[in-house]
């Protein structure tokens, strides 16, 4: 589903990434570890689109996607969250969540001013994918809430749900564990499990809590200084020498 071919990104003179290749297939949850700064947002970022990598390419099903906006990303399936919410907090769920979907409205300024035929019609089924990621994911009691009211581990599961209302295929999920507590963090494990199973979405995921990284991974790959230390199997990955060593050393992976 996504090849990564010998990609680079610097900034000034740190190279974040330094020629990592990898592919990813249709239905994994496929995680990326590594100490901080090791380049994990980075190849996120160039995966999504915020930044274009110096060298290298990205293909999603086959289409080179390299240089294209992080727009017309979304529009072929491939969605992120992010670390630091990104929701309007003065905006009740319902609304972050119906503004999430602006993306996918194709008509016009004319017909959406007098509302009708195909405006109308796209209108409605925003509302009922909405309705169905608020479903999903129990949303129901806090819709009319405003962000802000909400608990920490309850606002990023509604920045999970602002990504699934874009119906990705491939979905990015940065550190969606951050910050919550072991309840907040089984829950999430439990929503991305479901989401990958149910609604068959594969997932690219950054998380630094080993133990759901270890439990929910089809494939992990490990970075280090902007590079590839490792690829495999969790069980594969946790028994590499330069991976085990470093737990054992600094614990500066955990
Ligand atoms: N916008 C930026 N401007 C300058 N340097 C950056 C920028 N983004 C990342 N870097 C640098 O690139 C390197 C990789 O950073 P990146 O955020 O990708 O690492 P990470 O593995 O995601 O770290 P963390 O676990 O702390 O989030 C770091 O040295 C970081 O300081």
């Amino acid at each position: 589903m996504l090849e990564v071919k010998r990609i680079y990104l610097s900034f000034g003179g740190i190279m974040a990434i330094a020629g990592v290749s990898f592919t990813v297939n249709k239905g994994e949850i496929f995680s990326i570890i590594g100490p901080n700064g090791a380049g994990k947002t980075s190849v996120l970022n160039t995966i999504s689109g915020i930044y274009f990598p110096n060298r290298g390419s990205i293909k999603f099903e086959g289409e080179d996607i390299t240089r294209i906006s992080v727009h017309k990303r979304s529009r072929l399936g491939l969605v992120r969250t992010f670390q630091n919410l990104e929701l309007f907090k003065g905006m009740t769920v319902l609304d972050n969540l119906m503004l999430s979907r602006h993306i996918y409205i194709k008509y016009g300024l004319f017909s959406s001013i007098f509302y009708f035929g195909k405006a109308l019609n796209e209108e409605v089924r925003h509302r009922e994918v909405v309705e169905k990621v608020i479903d999903y994911l129990n949303l129901n009691h806090v819709r009319k809430k405003y962000v802000y009211e909400l608990s920490y581990g309850l606002q990023k599961r509604v920045e999970l749900a602002r990504a699934l209302c874009l119906e990705p295929k491939l979905l990015l999920l940065d550190e969606p564990m951050a910050g919550m507590n072991m309840e907040e963090t089984e829950d999430m494990a439990r929503y991305i499990l479901d989401i990958n199973e149910e609604l068959n979405t594969t997932i690219i995921l950054i998380e630094h809590d080993m133990n759901v990284v270890m439990d929910i991974s089809h494939r992990i790959m490990a970075l280090d200084f902007g590079e590839k230390v490792c690829e495999g199997t969790p069980s594969e990955v946790i028994n590499n020498e330069r991976v085990l060593s470093a737990y054992l050393g600094e614990e500066k992976w955990l």
